[in-house]
């Protein structure tokens, strides 16, 4: 990254702790990462596993930095941006990953003209590979949204919306998605077991399968039905087992799971 500015994370638990991690692994500087953690075991993982400063109150960790990323609870978010408020600069950025809280709720928390991006990022930033969505507001100028792309891109792939309806839709596919893959890996690995594989070599199937499917997906760019259609042998094993998924509703319940996430995100928004 060419330009590295400081960073404070309001929260450190799991999603702020992936960002933390994988900006880690790409060489961040330590001393440009921020913590404000009122919970002192969590606190004190993070200054001792990336050497990063630590506050047990927000406002001493928001004081120099360019990017303040807000990663509590929903619920937790307006207070939050209200304790901090007197200590932001007037060009600090706010980047709020929080589910479902909303661009107008945030500003009314914070100083008129506050520059402030809603984000919706996934927890395989852990490992270089997250997908993080931004949506600006109007005060956020083309640098600042440059530079907030740039730090996320070194955690993973970034798209910007500009329309916040979207932001719902986003957290129920990327933002979960990560959970309903996971499922779908332990069942693939129990399904292993059932016949017969030891375990260990059920869990290396599944993940090395889940993950040689996904690059083929994106590096081929064919649709997912031809790619599944050249596994699928007239008579053979795969149409059996996809006879299945067609009719347990596999298809219609993974999109029931996307919508009823949305659903809920648009829910915690209210
Ligand atoms: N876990 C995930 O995969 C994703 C989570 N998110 C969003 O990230 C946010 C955090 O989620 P998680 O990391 O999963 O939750 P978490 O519960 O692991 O982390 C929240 C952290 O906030 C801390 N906290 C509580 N009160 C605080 C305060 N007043 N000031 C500062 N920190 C405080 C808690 O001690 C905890 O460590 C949520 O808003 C969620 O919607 C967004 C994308 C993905
Ligand atoms: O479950 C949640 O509400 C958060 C938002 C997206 C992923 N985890």
């Amino acid at each position: 990254m060419s330009s590295q500015p400081p960073i404070a994370f309001l929260g450190g638990g799991n999603m702020a702790s992936a960002i933390i991690a994988g900006l880690h692994k790409v060489g961040y500087p330590a001393a440009k990462l921020r913590v404000g953690e009122p919970n002192a075991t969590q606190r004190e993982a993070l200054i001792r596993q990336f050497a990063i400063q630590g506050h047990a109150h927000n406002p001493d960790a928001v004081a120099e930095a360019a990017f303040v990323v807000v990663a509590v609870k929903p619920n937790l978010v307006a207070q939050v941006l209200r304790d901090v408020a007197p200590q932001l600069a007037p060009t600090a950025v706010v980047l709020s990953i929080a589910a479902g809280v909303d661009l107008t709720t945030m500003a009314a928390a914070l100083p008129a003209g506050q520059p402030i991006i809603r984000a919706m990022p996934n927890t395989p930033a852990l490992v270089g590979q997250g997908m993080t969505v931004l949506c600006p507001n109007g005060h956020v100028d083309a640098e600042q949204l440059a530079q907030a792309q740039r730090l996320l891109e070194s955690v993973g792939q970034v798209a910007v919306v500009k329309q916040e309806s979207l932001m719902d839709g986003v957290t129920a596919l990327s933002g979960s998605g990560p959970a309903y893959l996971f499922l779908i890996a332990e069942a693939l690995s129990d399904g292993g077991v059932a016949c017969g594989l030891p375990r260990a070599l059920a869990d290396q199937l599944a993940v090395q399968t889940l993950l040689g499917s996904a690059t083929l997906l994106r590096e081929s760019g064919e649709h997912p039905g031809v790619l599944k259609n050249r596994v699928t042998s007239p008579g053979g094993t795969t149409i059996a087992g996809l006879g299945v998924l067609e009719r347990q509703g596999v298809r219609g319940a993974l999109m029931a799971a996307v919508e009823a996430a949305w659903n809920r995100s648009k829910a915690l928004g209210q």
